[in-house]
């Protein structure tokens, strides 16, 4: 059977960290697409010469053009800038809803079959943007937020409880930014829910309020560290995760930004984090979890965020109006 294609549209610290992984993990040949053809073709052929090293067979080709994406299986967003301390994600879409229009049209004409996770900032307006400008179908087009807040939200807790990463599970709903919702009241260690967690002492709850905080903040603390740039081998972990569901028909069950259709709290027509399954039809169910009054304000909170940045794409580029 011949190798599974992955296209990558961007090629800078996630774009290259997601080549390597791919690489690494034989998960099938990767495309790297960047405007700077240099970054691209030098990225592919350094990995290429790593493959030698680390014994896995995958062709690896860096290009500036979309003809080069045609038939791909995966196409994995990463094209535009990062934050730079101090700045809101949403400021960065003069740059990159411009640069989510190109990347759409080239996969449009090129891969329209392809499972495509955006990843590009701010996050839900881009992958709602993406899914617009490319009428490809919303169950083939996804963001990835949810697995990377949801990882920090598990390690934090594992930390806390001094147990392994492993043993926890979490779950974060809503939009990519700081009115995330990381939900307590579903996140486990074995099974056993953080509020029997409190009462059976592992913890108390004003030490929970603080990790759910610094979930929400997480990529800011990174960005704030780094100084230039923002994080980068938790991102693609998480995207890799996504794509290796739709490419092996896993049926992983993993939040992710999709089109809800009223799943959770009647929301239609807008891309939010939820929990969906991911099967080799692309996003085969979104849970209809029900949430209770206090989560269901902090959700549509969350959502209202991701609508004033939607307001102010359709501003920006009329054809995105209804
Ligand atoms: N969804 C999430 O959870 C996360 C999202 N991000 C976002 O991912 C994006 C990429 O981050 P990094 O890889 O760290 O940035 P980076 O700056 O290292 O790489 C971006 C690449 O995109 C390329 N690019 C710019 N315009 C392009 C165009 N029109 N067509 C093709 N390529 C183009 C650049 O040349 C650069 O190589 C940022 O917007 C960042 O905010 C970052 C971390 C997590
Ligand atoms: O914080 C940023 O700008 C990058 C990002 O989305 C994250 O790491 O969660």
């Amino acid at each position: 059977m011949a190798r599974a294609k992955i296209a990558l549209i961007g090629a800078g610290m996630i774009g290259g960290t997601l080549a390597h992984i791919a690489a690494r993990e034989e998960l099938g040949d990767v495309v790297l697409f960047d405007i700077f053809e240099g970054t691209a073709k030098g990225k592919a052929l350094d990995l290429s010469e790593a493959a030698p090293v680390f014994g896995k067979d995958s062709n690896l080709k860096g290009t500036n053009d979309y003809a080069d994406i045609a038939g791909a299986d995966v196409c994995i967003i990463t094209a535009g800038f990062p934050r730079k301390p101090g700045m809101d994600r949403s400021e960065l879409i003069g740059k990159n809803l411009g640069v989510i229009k190109q990347v759409a049209e080239g996969i449009k004409e090129h891969a329209p079959k392809a499972f495509v996770i955006c990843i590009t900032n701010p996050l839900d307006a881009m992958v709602w943007a993406l899914q617009k400008f490319s009428g490809l179908q919303p169950r083939k087009v996804v963001g990835m937020a949810g697995v990377l807040d949801s990882a920090r939200f598990r390690y934090f807790l594992a930390d806390e409880f001094g147990c392994s990463v492993e043993d926890v599970h979490a779950s974060v709903l809503g939009g990519h930014g700081d009115t995330m919702v990381p939900l307590v009241r579903y996140s486990t260690v074995n099974g056993v829910p953080l509020p029997d967690l409190i009462k059976m002492k592992w913890t108390t709850q004003e030490r929970v309020d603080a990790i759910v905080e610094r979930t929400r903040k997480g990529g800011g603390e990174i960005v704030g560290l780094l100084g230039n740039g923002s994080a980068f081998y938790a991102p693609a972990e998480s995207a890799i995760e996504m794509a290796k569901s739709y490419l092996r028909d896993k049926k992983r069950i993993l939040p992710c930004a999709v089109r809800l259709s009223g799943q959770i709290a009647g929301v239609r027509g807008l891309y939010v984090g939820a929990p969906a399954m991911i099967g080799a039809r692309g996003v085969e169910k979104v849970m209809n979890i029900r949430l209770k009054q206090d989560e269901r304000e902090m959700f549509m909170n969350s959502v209202e965020a991701v609508e004033k940045i939607i307001a102010d794409c359709k501003e920006m580029e009329p054809e995105l109006k209804d």
